[in-house]
């Protein structure tokens, strides 16, 4: 694999749109770039999992970020269904506690067991969102403390469940593969590449920032989707991580 294509495959493209034909038309302009493709709530709550299979056949590694969040054994049965769409990664949220993590585990060990011919997918956690400011946490979630050590308790939780990363801010992942290892993930979203506007990221660094913090995967989704050239913003973000 050549190292432009190792760094592609480390950009994750959010797919945050209404419906499957804006998502092919992403997909059709950026034909070729062996990159990630984040699905969220947005468009998995409007075309299910037949966009997921979709994007499989296509040949692409896809994020299904569904952020699970219910008592332990929804969870469970959740991860369960989920892995069975044969995606690469999964998500559920840190603060459900080590017992739901866990419980998200053996849901996704079971539907291994009942189907081998799956591969496993990578389970992780949200730590905060990359939405949420220090004031937020503080005054408004009600935890006190710095963000990053917020993120960093959680981390450990997401580790002690036995999950393989977390989702946090680029501006954390020192702290988080200090504390954790270097092997547990990090996949970070609010990336803003110089010059774009945030919107309701706060945490916010730009992609080559982010990989030289050492994290795993970055997190793409308005500064390539609402660009008015998507493939020119995303071979410029390349350009600059090579
Ligand atoms: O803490 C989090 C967790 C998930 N996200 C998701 O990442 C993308 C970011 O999109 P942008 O347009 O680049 O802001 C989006 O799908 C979020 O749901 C996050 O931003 N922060």
């Amino acid at each position: 694999m050549s190292h432009r294509d190792e760094v592609a495959g480390r950009i994750m493209v959010a797919l945050d749109y209404p419906n499957v034909d804006q998502a092919r038309e992403l997909l059709q302009q950026l034909q070729g770039i062996p990159c990630y493709m984040k699905v969220g709530m947005q468009l998995y709550y409007a075309e299910g999992p037949a966009f997921v299979r979709e994007l499989k056949e296509l040949g692409y590694k896809v994020f299904l970020d569904l952020k699970l969040h219910d008592i332990p054994n929804t969870v469970k049965s959740g991860a369960n269904s989920i892995t069975k769409l044969g995606v690469d990664m999964i998500n559920v949220h840190a603060a459900g506690g080590v017992e739901m993590m866990a419980a998200a585990m053996k849901g996704v060990e079971e539907a291994l067991q009942e189907n081998p011919a799956l591969d496993k997918p990578i389970v992780i956690a949200v730590t905060q969102l990359t939405s949420t400011s220090q004031q937020m946490l503080n005054e408004e979630i009600g935890i006190p403390g710095a963000v990053a050590d917020a993120v960093v308790h959680y981390a450990k939780l997401t580790k002690q469940a036995g999950l393989d990363g977390v989702v946090a801010s680029p501006l954390e992942v020192e702290m988080i593969k200090a504390a954790c290892g270097n092997e547990f993930k990090t996949i970070t979203p609010g990336i803003r590449p110089a010059g774009s506007a945030k919107g309701d990221q706060t945490r916010v660094m730009t992609p080559k920032q982010a990989l030289t913090e050492g994290t795993d995967f970055i997190v793409i989704g308005r500064p390539i989707t609402t660009a008015a050239n998507p493939r020119e913003a995303i071979e410029n973000i390349i350009e600059e991580l090579i």
